[in-house]
């Protein structure tokens, strides 16, 4: 069996042959344009401005749609593969309408807890659950699918990961505790304090606007993990907002240091040399797994 080393590095290798689409000038000159027209939301209004549908057409239709993701849905499974094989429970905080982390963890994690801070998410994630999505998650799945060679069909994984599902939750990252109420939860089902693994991605930076809320972020994010569990980071560098049909938000500009500075601070893991932290970058956008020290 290849050691996990060896699976990240040899996902590093296949992603110097991915083709991570570029935009093209002429589609560069339509984004400005688009861009305008595009009302600027802050971070707090995403509980009120955001839109699924909107979200999910713009980033998750085809594996292809953005860099961002393919990168992420790429190298997630490399970096799944370093936590235990048998997680008790894990949180995917601040998983908007998206349901890629629950697919990707299906044989490993046992209890799955999604959360977001918007109600809308939380209501989509919600029929998804229930086998009601709005959305397609068929391209994602064969995508995963792909990378991890699992030979199962969408409908298996989804209904894998369906069956591990348990709540649903309302966070903020911003309040203590984060874990605000429950928005849906399965009969019988306790809501752990801590958990195993916490994944976060693309939610951190983009519920903050500057250096000091990004901080108060990740010390949430970190307040949900158990000692020796694991955080499973994903985020964006260098960048002041994104944006997705109708709207743009605004974001914190964090750079590498400060995502390592945060995590020291909150008593994780961040020495590469170990094997309680790896990080991976490209194009500004980086993925990592960092264990919170006993
Ligand atoms: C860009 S989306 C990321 C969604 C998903 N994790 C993904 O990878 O596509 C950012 C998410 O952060 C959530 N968010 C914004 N402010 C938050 C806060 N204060 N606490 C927790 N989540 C927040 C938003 O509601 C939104 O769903």
């Amino acid at each position: 069996m290849p050691s996990s080393n060896e699976i990240v590095e040899s996902l590093e290798h296949r992603l110097e042959n991915l083709q991570i689409d570029k935009e093209k000038p002429e589609e560069i000159d339509s984004e400005a344009t688009k861009k305008q027209t595009q009302l600027l939301y802050s971070a707090k209004e995403h509980d009120t401005k955001f839109k699924p549908l909107d979200y999910l057409e713009g980033f998750y239709k085809t594996h292809k749609e953005d860099g961002a993701m393919q990168m992420i849905l790429f190298f997630l499974p490399g970096i799944l593969y370093r936590l235990p094989e048998k997680i008790e429970n894990l949180l995917d905080l601040g998983a908007g309408p998206t349901v890629y982390v629950p697919i990707s963890v299906r044989h490993r994690a046992f209890n799955i807890f999604t959360s977001d801070y918007a109600q809308c998410n939380r209501e989509t994630l919600t029929s998804w659950i229930k086998n009601e999505s709005p959305f397609d998650w068929t391209n994602v799945c064969k995508w995963i699918e792909s990378i991890e060679s699992s030979r199962e069909t969408p409908e298996m994984m989804q209904g894998l990961a369906r069956s591990r599902m348990r709540a649903v939750l309302n966070v903020n990252v911003f309040k203590e505790p984060v874990v605000q109420g429950v928005h849906f939860k399965k009969e019988g089902i306790d809501i752990p304090k801590q958990f195993d693994v916490v994944t976060t991605v693309f939610c951190l930076e983009y519920a903050s606007e500057t250096y000091e809320e990004y901080q108060q972020a990740v010390k949430g994010a970190c307040s949900l993990i158990k000692p020796g569990g694991f955080l499973v980071q994903g985020g964006v560098l260098e960048a002041d907002e994104y944006s997705f049909g109708e709207s743009r938000f605004k974001c914190h500009r964090l750079t590498r240091e400060q995502v390592k500075w945060c995590l020291e601070d909150n008593g994780m893991n961040v020495d590469q040399s170990t094997n309680g932290f790896r990080i991976i970058i490209g194009e500004d956008i980086f993925i990592l797994i960092s264990q919170k020290l006993m």
